[in-house]
Formats: C-alpha cells, structure tokens, sequence
C-alpha cells in the first residue's frame, strides 16, 4: 500500500502492534538469555572487573521491554495519522532511523521536513511516541495558554531539567510547586530591583569591561566574544542577587582564559543537557559514555558554590538588600527549604547567562553585516549622553528605541529556545486556519507538539492575516509583520514612522515563549543588552576576526558554534 505522507496507515496499526509484541517477546527472551549468559560468564576470570556494565547492559534492553510492552503506542509512535504530513515510518521504530543521523543538528533538521511538509507535521520516536510540529502563532496561541492543564513539559522534560537546574526549579516543577518557584523569583524582576541592584551592579562592571576591550584594542588581540559577555552576564547576576564579588571578569584580558568555577559549570551542565534531549535512554547510556559522572562531578560542584554562598549569608546574618536576602527572608514553606534556595539560584545562574550572552553575540554578528545599525545605536547612545553612556534607571531603557529593535529582532531570527515541546494531557483539538488551508487539528493525550521558534519567525507566511493580528493588532496603523523577507535582519520592522520602538505581539513573536510559562527575565535581559551595548558603542568598534556565516549549535538554547572571535578598535 502506498502512503502519501509516510505517516501511518489505519489497516498497519494491528499489524505494527501485532509486531511490536512480537518484538517485545523476542527481546524478553533475548534479555533472560543474556541474563543466564551472565550468571555463567562470571565464572570466568577476569569478568567481576565489567560486572557493571554487563548487568547495566541487561537491565536497560530489560527496561525497553517493559517500556514498549507496557506502552506501544508511547514507545514505538503506531498511533496512526494520515490525515498529517511527515516522513514515512517502519514498524517499530517509527521515524527513528531517519532521525537518527541529524540527532546533533534537529534544529536543522526540522527545518528541513519544513520546508519539505509545511507547518504542520509529524513524525514518531520510540520514547516519545507521536511527535506533532505545529509551527504556526495561532496553535501556540492555543496551546501555550493551556501550560501546565491541557499540556505539560512532560517525563523526558522534567526528567532533564530535575537533573540540571534541579528539583525545584520554575523548569522542573508543574502546578503548586511551579507556582512557588516562580513566585519566589518576583522580586528579581521588579523594576525597584532593577533601578537599586542591578543598575548598581552594571555601573561598577561595564566600565570594568570597557577597561578590558580598552586593553584588548591596544594590544591588538582578539577576544571570544561570546566568553566575554558570559562573563558580564553572570558577574552581574552574581552581584545584583548575592552581592557576591567573582574574578570572571577583569579589566586584564587574561582572564577571558583564566577557568572559572561557575562559569564552567554552568556551562558543562547546560551542554549536558542539551545532550539529553533527543537521547531517551540518557540515564542509561551515560552509565557507559563516563557523561553521568563527569556530571554529577561539575553539579557537585556548582551546588557546593551556591550552597556556601547562602551559607556564609546565613552565618553572617547581614540584610544586604539583595535578592538573597529577601529570599532568606521569605517565610514561605518554600524558601526555607535549603534546596529550594539552591535550585532558584541555580535556575536563575543557568537561565540568565547563556540567552543574554547569545543574544548580545547574535547581535554582534548581525550588525557587522549590516554596520548601519552599530551606527545607528551608537548614535542613540550618544544623543543620549547626559547619561554618559550608560543606562543607569530601568525607566530609561524605553528611551532606546533602536537598541530594543535590535535586540527583538535579533532574537527573532535566533529565539532564545529554539525548539521547545509539550506532552497533551488530554484531547485537543488546533483551531483551523482556513486561509492556509488547514482544517481543525486533533491532537490525542500522549502526543508531544513540538515547535521551533527558530524556523517559525523566519517563514514569511506569518502575515497580517493571522487570527492573532486580527484580534490584537486590529485597527493599527503599524502592524509590524515578517512578510516576505522574514530572514532579514531588519530592525526597522519593530520601529514605526516615527522611529518609536514597537514592542511585537505574542506569540507571532515567541522568543520568550508565552502563555504561563513566559520567561520573567525578559526585561531584565532587554536592560542588560541595551545598558551593554550602549556604553561600549560609543568607544568601541568590533568586527568578527572572520565574515563568514555562523550556526546555532544544537542546544537547548540558541548559542553559535565554536568561539566568536572579534577584533576591537577604540574610538579615539
Ligand atoms: C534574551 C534573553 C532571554 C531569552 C531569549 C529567554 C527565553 C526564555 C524562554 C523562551 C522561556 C520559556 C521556555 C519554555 O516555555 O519552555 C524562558 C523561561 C524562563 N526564563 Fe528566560 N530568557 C531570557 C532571559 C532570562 C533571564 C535574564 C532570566 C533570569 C534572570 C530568565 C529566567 C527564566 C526562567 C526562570 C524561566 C522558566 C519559566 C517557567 O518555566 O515558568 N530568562 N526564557
């Protein structure tokens, strides 16, 4: 029989699952063979020292089998779909072989069956059973309302993520205890805190910063870029949230290669991870790769960080004001729990780096193939000189209006999260576009929505017609769309005739997600990048050490492969 989509046919499903169990059975028999295998092999010499590996070996094809006899449908995706487009499934093993090969660049890779299917897709996996990509504003729209109710971030998710922020972050945890973890985070993100910490924070070490690039363009070196502003980022978080002073950053360019502790581990944890996501036997496999130890070693550590900050805050007993204190403070259940202090502070060491830094080097990278835009902030920057450069109040970072288009709209075309996915819950059905020609479209309990932000906000058929701009934007001069030349980058298209500053509509714009779960950090990082940018343009030119195209790795988050090597010049 011959499937248009490759999606599976109704009259397979029986015969897939009849094979499935015939599989499973023949993988029980395998499993009690290679048991048995064992028991006699241990009699030989030299075997005790591999006992690990061959019961961990045992146990995991053990495991398989119970997973995929207990839940087919889950494990090897039978559950049919023709109605949806997606490359063609085998029994078993759903889409598996094809994804296989592009397991280190999906992000690429969905792209790909984009282009080839359209929005809406599907493919299978055995661990994750049916996969539906859905990327269109009006599904997330919505599906991302109904976060943590019609949908969750589902096992393999808050598996990864109970690893590494840890238990009780605001990215592990769903209902009661996701509302705890976000509530406790609040006052970190309230403009009080901006004007009295983190503008404090920023005024002792951008000037640090610029004695470093100072340093940088009189020597004649290079700097990594991305290293560098990782560094700002997280010397900032440390200092506005636990006023604690770190050696990452140095007006001495030496320190950009000098290891640090934090940074590292962040980093390592962060890469991990990422890792893990299309990996559903992680826990397993690390056994084998040596990558669960060098984890739980780099977590170790971080935790032993943090957890001696908070502790020498307690034995000090000092009010510093800070975001540490006030969670010290929080008499909620929550908060007094060392763990829970620990996981929000990792959480938020983890989640304010890495997207602030990449965002300041996709900018970088976009504005030197178009200088006219580093010339145009730089003028911002300098109109606004009675400032001397920097942005010192959070209520001036409105007053940027060119530095918030290019921050919006470098993240439009490099999302924070790239691609993201969530578990139904329970039946649902996506509206219909019918002006694209999509009818309504069931989603069943157990299958996963995927989305990629990366290719969403780069297809030019996210136009004004949408659902979401006719209910939101309806009777608006300005309605700024991505149009035709979405891969652009082009941050006229966030300004109006006037050169204001148009913030764009969820979720057309979905680099910080939306919905419940949209990112509490977005302000902070949109004051971060432009008090950043602001005070280096003046005195700073940056060029890339090489003009060539640069990729996302395949991470969690968007970070660029390899490092950002930049040259500096000083603006005498
Ligand atoms: C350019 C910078 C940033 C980008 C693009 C970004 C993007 C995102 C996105 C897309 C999500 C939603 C993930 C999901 O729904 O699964 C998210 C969640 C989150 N972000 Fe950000 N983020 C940024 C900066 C920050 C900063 C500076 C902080 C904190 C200091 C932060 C803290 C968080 C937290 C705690 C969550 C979890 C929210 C939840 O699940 O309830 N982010 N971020």
């Amino acid at each position: 029989m011959m499937l248009r989509y490759g999606a599976t046919a109704p009259g397979l499903e029986m015969l897939y699952i009849a094979l499935g169990a015939t599989g499973s059975i023949a993988l029980t028999i395998y499993t009690y063979t290679l048991y048995s295998g064992l028991i006699l092999t241990m009699q030989l010499p030299g075997f005790e020292s591999h006992i690990d590996i061959w019961v961990a070996l045992a146990a995991t094809i053990s495991l398989v089998v119970v997973a995929a006899m207990a839940y087919p449908d889950r494990y090897f995706g039978t559950k049919s779909r023709p109605d949806l487009p997606g490359p063609r499934g085998i029994p078993l093993l759903g889409n598996l072989i094809q994804l296989l090969p592009h397991r280190k660049r999906m992000l690429f890779y969905l792209a790909e069956l984009e282009h080839q299917y359209g929005e809406l897709f599907t493919f299978t996996m055995p661990g994750w059973g049916r996969n539906i990509v859905i990327n269109r504003p009006e599904w997330l729209e919505h599906t991302r309302k109904q976060d943590g109710v019609g949908y969750g971030k589902g096992p393999t998710a808050l598996a990864m993520f109970r690893q590494f922020p840890g238990v009780s972050s605001a990215f592990s945890t769903e209902g009661t205890r996701w509302k705890a973890s976000r509530q406790v985070t609040k006052p970190i993100f309230i403009s009080k805190t901006f004007d009295s910490h983190v503008s404090r924070a920023m005024s002792e070490i951008v000037p640090v910063a610029k004695e470093l690039l100072t340093s940088a363009a009189k020597d004649g070196l290079e700097v990594d870029f991305d290293n560098f502003c990782g560094r700002i980022v997280l010397a900032i978080f440390c200092k506005t949230s636990m006023s604690v002073e770190t050696n990452m950053l140095t007006s001495d360019p030496a320190c950009l290669s000098t290891p640090d502790r934090m940074m590292d581990a962040v980093m390592t944890l962060n890469h991990i991870s990422s890792g893990r996501l299309y990996d559903p036997l992680w826990q397993i496999t690390e056994i084998f790769t040596g990558t669960r130890r060098a984890f739980n070693l780099v977590r170790s550590e971080l935790y032993d960080i943090v957890n001696n900050i908070i502790q020498d805050r307690k034995m000090s007993c000092e009010d510093k004001g800070d975001f540490l204190s006030t969670l010290l403070s929080d008499s909620s259940l929550g908060a007094k729990d060392p763990d829970f202090l620990r996981d929000t502070l990792v959480t938020l060491l983890f989640a304010s780096r890495d997207n602030t830094q990449n965002v300041l080097g996709w900018s970088l990278y976009e504005m030197s193939r178009k200088p006219e835009w580093f010339d145009k902030m730089r003028e911002e920057a300098l109109a606004l000189k009675d400032l001397d450069g920097e942005v010192t109040r959070y209520g001036e970072l409105s007053k940027y209006h060119i530095h918030l288009a290019v921050f919006y709209e470098t993240l439009r075309l490099w999302p924070g999260v790239p691609k993201n996915a969530r578990l139904a819950l329970r039946d649902d059905v996506l509206p219909a576009i019918p002006e694209y020609g999509y009818g309504p479209v069931r989603i069943s309990k157990g299958d996963y929505i995927l989305w990629s932000d990366f290719s969403m906000m780069r297809n030019p058929k996210v136009t004004p017609h949408t659902l979401i701009d006719s209910m939101s934007l309806k009777g608006k001069n300005n309605i700024q769309v991505w149009g035709s030349d979405a891969t652009d980058f082009n941050p006229a298209r966030h300004l109006d005739a006037e050169g204001k500053f148009i913030k764009p509509s969820q979720p057309k714009f979905h680099a910080f997600g939306s919905g419940p779960r949209l990112c509490p950090g977005a302000q902070l990082s949109a004051y971060e990048f432009v008090a950043i940018w602001a005070a280096f343009l003046p005195s700073f030119d940056f060029k890339p050490v090489e003009m060539k195209d640069r990729l996302p790795t395949d991470a969690l988050t968007m970070s660029m492969q390899g490092p950002f090597m930049i040259t500096v010049e000083s603006r005498a």
